[in-house]
């Protein structure tokens, strides 16, 4: 996409966009003109916040101040932060980030709005759960829903505002709202043994309790059953918010929309199902082979496609999921009879 035309800044918002998110950059760089540049300013912004809440290296209310007053900081211009520990691999993008304000004040009111009013939120989602553990899976809904949740929220009123997508995506926060709960839910159960050595856990303490008395027993061999049946039992809990993405998926238009949509959910099923009842997820990290990846970002661009992957995907787990695995049988049963009821 012809990029010339744009301001040095924005140029150099491309470059961080580049930077901050290897293959997500190409997508969001396709997005139709009227929405690209809200996009790409909205995604810099929450990279920005981001990297606040992850340096476990700030002086604790230096931090809460900075997330309690960033959505205030976009309408400072030149503001930039130079404090963020030198270990933050996105560090150098808050020493640089009035160049992300110059540009955030660009744009037209009704989408800078939506990005104050979310950051707003989410900062402020982001100083209740300080503290490192996650209690309830209420808890665990509520903290995806800060996270992640509110992008969802944010991303559909910028589609519904520029007039590409109607007003209902901009109005059913449940389903964009569920949109950010898969994505992130994923993550977590993905990421159970980097969170570990990092000492944060996302793993909601009411479920694993149910399977061990330390959530990093999990990682020795006589407790690897129990952290399966934990693993197994978050799998089933984020494959409960398939049908609301389905429902999501199903109202998008735009063609640059739906691409920019529709990726991250097929590497996010793809993910979940190489996760469930993976004795690898408790020791390392795991992830979809690129080839896999790139096959998937090249199907998933209508929604009988979309559909075809988490059938193909849903299929492949049953045929795993032991028969008193309910929970996971339960889900897989719901999301594949919806996909019958459709075609
Ligand atoms: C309707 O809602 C969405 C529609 C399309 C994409 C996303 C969502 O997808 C990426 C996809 C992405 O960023 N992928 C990474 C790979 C990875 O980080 O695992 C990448 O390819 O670099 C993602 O993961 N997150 C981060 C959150 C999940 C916390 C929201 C994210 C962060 C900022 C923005 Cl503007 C968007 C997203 C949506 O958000 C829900």
């Amino acid at each position: 996409n012809d990029q010339t035309e744009e301001t040095a800044n924005m140029q150099r918002c491309y470059y961080w966009l580049d930077k901050t998110s290897r293959s997500f950059s190409a997508v969001i760089k396709a997005l139709h003109p009227d929405i690209r540049r809200a996009v790409c300013i909205f995604y810099l912004v929450l990279r920005g916040l981001d990297t606040v809440e992850d340096d476990m290296s700030l002086d604790e209310n230096i931090k809460k101040d900075l997330l309690k007053s960033f959505h205030d900081k976009l309408f400072e211009p030149g503001w930039t932060f130079k404090g963020i520990g030198p270990q933050e691999k996105d560090r150098q993008l808050l020493v640089e980030f009035d160049v992300v304000i110059a540009e955030f004040l660009r744009l037209e009111t009704k989408y800078s709005e939506v990005i104050a009013d979310i950051c707003k939120k989410m900062g402020a989602g982001m100083i209740k759960f300080a503290h490192k553990q996650v209690e309830t899976v209420d808890h665990y809904n509520l903290y995806c829903h800060y996270v992640a949740g509110l992008v969802g929220i944010g991303l559909s009123r910028l589609f519904s505002v520029s007039n590409l997508e109607s007003e209902m995506v901009g109005k059913d926060v449940e389903c964009s709202n569920s949109m950010g709960l898969f994505l992130q839910k994923t993550n977590i159960i993905r990421d159970y043994h980097e969170d570990l050595v990092d000492g944060r856990t996302w793993w909601p303490h009411q479920i694993w309790s149910l399977y061990a008395g330390k959530l990093g027993d999990f990682v020795e061999p006589q407790h690897e059953a129990a952290g399966l049946k934990c693993l197994n039992h978050l799998v089933a809990d984020a494959l409960d918010l398939v049908p609301e993405v389905f429902k999501y998926m199903s109202r998008l238009q735009d063609q640059s929309i739906f691409n920019f949509c529709a990726i991250p959910q097929v590497m996010a099923i793809a993910t979940l199902s190489l996760c469930y009842n993976n004795r690898n997820v408790l020791h390392r990290n795991v992830k979809i082979r690129k080839g896999q990846a790139v096959q998937l970002m090249m199907r998933a661009t209508n929604m009988t496609a979309f559909y075809e992957i988490f059938e193909e995907h849903c299929l492949e787990l049953k045929a795993r999921a032991p028969s008193n695995d309910t929970r996971t049988h339960h889900a897989l049963d719901r999301i594949l009879s919806l996909i019958n009821a459709q075609r």
